[in-house]
């Protein structure tokens, strides 16, 4: 059972909050979307309301990527989200960190550095060891409770989602809470289940399909994005050169699960019967029957559509992971707008994915009974796996 926020004496505590605010960065440094700094205002507003003295931790990037930086930016932007007046400190421990958290004032919020600057954070342990690194004994003398609320980064064991409870009193934050409540118990929600898995990480969906079948959460699977090309190639179609290249390139080891999963589950998954190609900068869409072709295959056609829209129409359950198409060019958006319009005819709709939630927005699609922040950490519970850092606090 994991405490919440409602079993929280927070007045005068010193509560180290870990949120997920792991954004794009534009080109000059600054954050090119705020969707994810926007998830937690409830968490922190509500604790600094409480008069808590907040400690956020969060992790920005992964060492060597464009986007590995500081967090003043975020600080910045939460300062404009949230009543209370945020700080930022270049410190994550030690005792700069734990100076600063000591004279912090209750109402106040205080971002600390990047957690990923350290390199313990980017290893995995167990809790009882990650307890022991120098990022949480470093700083967790300082800390009087410990919030996380970092939901979509709750499938990593690293040192900040999993050490901290082990030492201080760990609670769930609203938007782990609520991600939880909607996608913690998967097995419970109304059948049949359908799973659409599109998108471009392969890997992952191959071994989403894969554990759902096996387990019977998954009634049927349908297939798009480059997901859908895989199988469809899996299946012996020919798709042509460029989409051939995607495909292995993006599937590499996994085709050979892709083709073991048809033949075992062959009537339980879908793959597309037409698919949308670019000729003379006109959307055309072509029946699989006359493929191959030249051009690359970038979305699915409105006969799959179609077929896919008769099934959602009649299931308890559709959980969507990833566009059925490249959503980011308007000719190739169709498929997954009227795919994920047609899921919502499903008695209950749940979508993950952090690709796919900013596709939605920028498509205009909303009334889904539950849009999940996570990627990796949605998918983790939507295939009945628990998520260490949610462990951690229990
Ligand atoms: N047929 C296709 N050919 C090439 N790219 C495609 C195709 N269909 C979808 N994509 C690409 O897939 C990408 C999104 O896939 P991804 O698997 O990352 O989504 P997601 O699961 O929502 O994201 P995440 O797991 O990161 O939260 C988009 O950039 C889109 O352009
Ligand atoms: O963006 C995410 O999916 C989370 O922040 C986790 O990031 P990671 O995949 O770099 O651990």
């Amino acid at each position: 059972m994991v405490r919440t926020l409602d079993d929280f004496d927070a007045a005068n505590a010193a509560v180290g909050v870990r949120v997920d605010i792991n954004s794009p960065i534009a080109a000059d440094g600054s954050l090119a979307d705020d969707t994810r700094l926007r998830a937690h205002v409830d968490t922190l507003g509500e604790l600094a309301a409480r008069d808590a003295r907040v400690v956020v931790l969060a992790h920005q990037g992964r060492p060597g990527g464009d986007d590995f930086t500081t967090l003043a930016a975020h600080a910045a932007r939460l300062d404009d989200l949230l009543d209370a007046p945020v700080d930022y400190l270049d410190a994550t421990f030690g005792s700069t960190a734990r100076d600063a958290v000591d004279a912090l004032e209750p109402g106040r919020v205080l971002v600390l550095e990047n957690t990923r600057f350290y390199s313990e954070e980017v290893m995995s342990f167990p809790p009882e060891v990650a307890a022991e690194t120098h990022l949480v004994a470093g700083l967790s003398p300082a800390l009087d409770a410990y919030v996380n609320d970092a939901f979509a980064a709750a499938h990593r064991s690293q040192p900040s989602l999993v050490g901290f409870p082990a030492v201080v009193p760990g609670y769930a934050g609203r938007v782990m809470e609520r991600e939880l409540d909607a996608l913690g118990d998967i097995g419970s929600t109304p059948t049949p289940r359908v799973y659409v898995l599109g998108g471009a990480k392969v890997d992952d969906s191959i071994d989403v399909a894969s554990s759902v079948l096996d387990s019977g959460l998954a009634d049927t699977v349908l297939t798009c994005g480059v997901v859908g090309n895989t199988f469809l190639h899996a299946s012996g179609v020919e798709l042509g050169a460029e989409s051939t290249n995607v495909v292995k390139d993006r599937a590499g080891e996994a085709l050979t699960r892709a083709e073991r999963l048809l033949e075992e589950y062959g009537d339980r998954i879908r793959v597309p019967v037409d698919v949308a190609v670019e000729r003379d900068g006109e959307r055309v869409e072509i029946p699989v029957e006359d493929l191959p072709t030249t051009e690359p295959a970038m979305d699915v056609g409105s006969e799959t559509v179609g077929v896919y829209g008769d099934l959602l129409a009649d299931t308890g359950t559709a959980i969507l992971n990833g566009p059925a198409g490249v959503f980011e060019m308007d000719v190739f958006a169709v498929g997954t707008r009227e795919l994920y319009r047609a899921a919502q005819a499903a008695e209950y709709t749940v979508v993950g994915g952090g690709d796919t939630a900013s596709a939605l927005r920028q498509l205009g699609l909303s009334g889904f009974d539950h849009v999940s922040t996570g990627g990796g950490a949605a998918l983790t519970l939507l295939t009945g796996e628990s998520l260490p850092a949610v462990e951690a606090l229990s």
